[in-house]
């Protein structure tokens, strides 16, 4: 489960930074106002709104990148308020994250870019080895596992971000505008990936202008405008 309290967020605060300090409080405006919501455990949300309504900054907070500069996040059961520093990495390796531009390491082949998780996480080799070449599988990369990211093209460095980011099997997956570089059919095939993670029972948010993509695939959203939620359903 995720759940906003009367969230706020600030660029410049320590929070808003996340990181640990005694700063003077920001003047920067909050581009996230007064957020309160719960997505239940194992829901599809859209993230929706014009470009600079803050979905970024939403997806931020969701996945610990940043921390609230007023009000309370819970994430999978956790108060992020109140949350030890050191219970953080763990949390993080219940949330896969996708980006736009893909971010997969360039001098790592595709295995290795999907294997790098278990390894961060101390898996055993021989275990970390089914997992990843079942996940590219899956992914439908069974052909690519020693390829280099740049020799792929861009719905496949999605797909392989992807694979990455659900080897841990996360409980939250959340994607920021995932199909922002592809094509239509790349999309797609991008987009039912994440759908079918969601069947399996992750909570997923994907942050999109695909609107195309979204009158195909209708569902619950969010919607923001100039940091506010105005519209939840
Ligand atoms: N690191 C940052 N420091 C200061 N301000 C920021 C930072 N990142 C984003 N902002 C500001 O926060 C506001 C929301 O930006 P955000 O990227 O979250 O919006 P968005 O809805 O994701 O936009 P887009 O659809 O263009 O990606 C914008 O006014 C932006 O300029």
């Amino acid at each position: 489960m995720v759940r906003f309290e009367h969230v706020g967020l600030r660029y410049g605060t320590p929070a808003g930074s996340g990181q640990p300090g005694q700063g003077k409080p920001s003047l920067a405006p909050e581009v996230l106002r007064d957020l309160s919501f719960t997505l239940p455990q194992g829901s599809f949300h859209w993230l929706l709104g014009p470009s600079g309504a803050g979905k970024s900054s939403l997806l931020a907070l969701m996945h610990l990148a940043l921390r609230p500069s007023r009000g309370e996040v819970e994430i999978l059961g956790h108060r992020l308020a109140g949350a030890r520093r050191a219970a953080l990495p763990a949390l993080r390796r219940r949330i896969g994250v996708v980006y736009q531009d893909f971010r997969l390491l360039p001098h790592l082949s595709v295995f290795d870019n999907v294997a790098l998780p278990m390894r961060v996480a101390g898996r055993p080799e021989a275990q970390l080895r089914a997992d990843a070449a079942e996940m590219l599988r899956w992914a439908g990369l069974e052909r690519k596992l020693t390829a280099l990211p740049a020799t792929l093209s861009g719905g496949e460095q999605q797909r392989v971000a992807i694979a990455r980011a659900v080897v841990m099997r996360p409980a939250l997956l959340v994607a920021d505008e995932p199909t922002g570089n592809l094509d239509g059919p790349q999309a797609r095939r991008v987009l039912a990936l994440l759908q079918e993670m969601h069947r399996l029972g992750t909570t997923v948010v994907v942050a999109t202008h695909a609107e195309t993509l979204v009158a195909e695939h209708p569902g619950p959203a969010l919607w923001l405008a100039e940091g506010r939620l105005v519209r939840h359903g």
